[in-house]
């Protein structure tokens, strides 16, 4: 009998460049690990599960991210950090993922006296504990940090420059996240400059809940080498009577230059970025050739998996494992780790496994 799609889904090699760290917990972590005084909407793992998943479903970004009140909660000592961290890791490895780059924004997890450093230094550990608990599994995998600043906040500057001083150990990039509209990249120049100076790269999460100003502010005045999103570059792509398609400047450019689009489609979805997977702009975006990528966003408030997310693109799209070799592939080149481990993963790792899978449809 052959083997579930979803299974082999499941054991192909992925690549994951846009993940919450505070945004993939495990229910029964949030449970165990709640601070004194603070209630939880729910008690019980599975109801919990669901809560979050039907509260990041309104439709509103900034109503999605009211739910993160619950999981930055339990992480503001440096031993909830470190098993979070863990967890994240294990869980990834367990769903087949081989490379990761996961974020979360380190000023956020001060409330219980930690330093900025001590944060990130909690982290890396947990990341390492991961690894090497997933590599005695048998599914080894590689995660880098990647430090976001929250867009509304005024700290881009000191994260930066933390990404910076971790350059070396653990953290590959910067990122800014938090409600779109109301906060343009450009806010956040300054940090932006200086990261292109100091030769350091960084995502921007742009055109989610804010449309084409988003995007271009985040490329041309930012120098984003990724789009966080960036969903909305198809309000610049004109589907004519006959039935061809045209590229304004913006997303000729990002086309052009190939630019890596991180999409999530569960997560655009819940945040009315998009209205359904099948009308997802990914399916277009895919078609034109844009370096398009598949992310995860937020696994507990999607309740969602990288395996997942693609399993429902190959329902919507028809996609086959030429297509999620093609995806792979296209994050491992866009990934932030040096090019030489980059291409290790791609020639070791992931051509030698779609191989032997594309031999099996
Ligand atoms: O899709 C998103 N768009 C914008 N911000 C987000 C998204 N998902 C999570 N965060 C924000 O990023 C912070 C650090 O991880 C989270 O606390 C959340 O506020
Ligand atoms: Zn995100």
């Amino acid at each position: 009998m052959s083997e579930p799609i979803g299974e082999r889904i499941r054991r192909a090699p992925k690549v994951l460049l846009h993940d919450h760290l505070d945004g993939g917990l495990r229910p029964q972590t949030i449970i165990d690990l709640a601070p004194e005084g603070h209630v939880l909407p729910a008690t019980e793992a599975d109801a919990l599960r669901q809560w979050f998943e039907d509260s990041a479903s309104s439709g509103s970004l900034e109503r999605y991210l009211e739910t993160f009140d619950h999981t930055v909660a339990v992480m503001q000592t440096a031993d909830n950090l470190r098993r979070v961290a863990r967890e994240c890791v294990e869980d990834l490895a367990a769903d087949g993922v081989v490379y990761a780059e996961v974020r979360y924004a380190p000023e956020q997890h001060l409330d219980g006296g930690l330093s900025l450093t001590e944060v990130v230094e909690a982290v890396r550990d947990g990341f390492a504990e991961g690894e090497a608990a997933a590599e005695a599994d048998g599914s080894p995998i590689t995660v880098r940090q990647l430090l976001t600043a929250m867009r509304h906040q005024a700290r881009s500057m000191e994260i930066a420059e933390l990404a910076v001083g971790y350059r070396d150990d653990g953290v590959v990039g910067f990122d800014i996240a938090g409600a779109e509209a109301g906060f343009p990249p450009t806010r956040h120049l300054d940090a932006f400059e200086y990261l292109q100076r100091e030769n350091a790269h960084f995502t921007i999460h742009a055109g989610e809940a804010f449309g084409l100003p988003s995007i271009w502010q985040a490329i041309q005045w930012c120098g984003a080498d990724r789009l966080g999103h960036g969903v909305r570059i198809i309000d610049d792509v004109t589907r004519q009577p006959d039935g061809s398609v045209q590229l304004g400047r913006l997303a000729s450019y990002v086309r052009d230059k190939r630019i890596p689009l991180e999409m999530c489609p569960s997560s655009n979805i819940q945040t009315g970025a998009a209205a359904s997977i099948a009308e997802h702009p990914i399916g277009l975006l895919k078609d034109l050739r844009f370096r398009v990528t598949v992310n995860t966003d937020n696994r507990l408030m999607s309740g969602t998996s990288l395996s997942r997310e693609l399993e429902l693109l190959v329902d919507a799209f028809g996609y086959d494992f030429a297509d999620l070799r093609w995806f792979a592939i296209n994050a491992m080149k866009s990934a932030f780790l040096p090019f030489d481990e980059r291409l290790a993963i791609i020639d070791e790792v992931i051509k030698p496994a779609y191989a032997v899978l594309a031999t099996m449809s």
